[in-house]
């Protein structure tokens, strides 16, 4: 594990990480919410994410730099100097989509959200930019949604958007996902990872089920267990090509303080 940047470290495995004592005394305080809260929630999740879009703008997440260099590892068959048809499902206001297309500018680009206020937002910069992008408000959770878009594509990603959503509905999202792909095409998962330092650090009413929490703000997030992640994927009908946990560790010298995070990764071939 060699410091690759000052106060931080990367690596992938096919583990999660040990839970300190001091982590274990953390989650023991934790307790759930009611069940009104949660189907409350549960209920509002649309309204919650566009509030947050509504009061962060388009400055809460940060460009994702890494994507296109991670992409080609990830699919290293992929020939991205040739049009590909990329999707990015729970785009949020693009933070994927534009790096990555600053990068690789052949790809043809299209996004949905069930946040109106950010698929806004990201036709509002792919004006500025001069880019054409195929838009569309799209809840994943609903069973057997139909395309918005004329085409299938060749690759999708779902970057931390299926832990926001209830895990009794994940199953449906993936099956969404499986009609939005072509046969042969591929879907990208990042996502919270079981026993990331934020999973550890929520407090007492914050917890909805096993490894499912609330934020402040309404927004929900879910810790995945890499093989709970494929079986999902399989289970709707595809090939898990490639799939690790990545450590990361950020350390804040000044405050004394580490926050080990933990991701999931898996790249999902769609086999029929
Ligand atoms: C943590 S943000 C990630 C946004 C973006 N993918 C990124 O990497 O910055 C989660 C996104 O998932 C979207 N989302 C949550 N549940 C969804 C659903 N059921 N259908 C479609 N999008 C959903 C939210 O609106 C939000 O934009």
């Amino acid at each position: 594990m060699e410091p690759t940047e000052e106060g931080f470290y990367s690596f992938s495995s096919q583990n999660s990480r040990e839970l300190t004592e001091e982590d274990n005394e953390k989650l023991a305080k934790q307790t759930n919410i009611s069940d009104f809260k949660e189907r409350k929630l549960e209920l509002e999740a649309r309204k919650n994410w566009d509030k947050f879009y509504n009061r962060n703008k388009n400055n809460f997440f940060k460009d994702r730099n890494w994507s296109s260099e991670d992409l080609k590892i990830i699919c290293p068959d992929i020939d991205f100097e040739k049009e590909i048809k990329y999707l990015e499902a729970g785009c949020g206001v693009g933070n994927m989509l534009f790096p990555l297309v600053a990068e690789i500018p052949k790809l043809k680009l299209f996004a949905f959200d069930f946040s109106d206020n950010a698929v806004k937002m990201l036709e509002e910069r792919a004006k500025e930019l001069g880019l054409s992008v195929a838009t569309a408000v799209v809840d994943l959770s609903i069973p057997s949604i139909s395309s918005p878009f004329e085409e299938q594509v060749d690759l999708a990603t779902l970057i931390f958007v299926l832990s926001a959503i209830h895990p009794d509905k994940m199953q449906i999202a993936a099956e969404n996902m499986r009609n939005l792909v072509k046969i042969g095409g591929s879907v990208v998962v990042r996502d919270y990872g079981i026993n990331d330092h934020a999973m550890i650090r929520f407090g007492r009413e914050a917890r909805i089920s096993d490894r499912f929490y609330v934020r402040q703000d309404g927004t929900r997030a879910y810790y995945f267990d890499l093989e709970e992640l494929c079986g999902i994927f399989e289970k709707a009908g595809f090939r898990c090509e490639r799939k690790e946990y990545l450590h990361r560790m950020t350390i804040n010298h000044q405050k004394n303080l580490k926050a080990p995070r933990i991701f999931v990764q898996a790249r999902f071939i769609r086999e029929n």
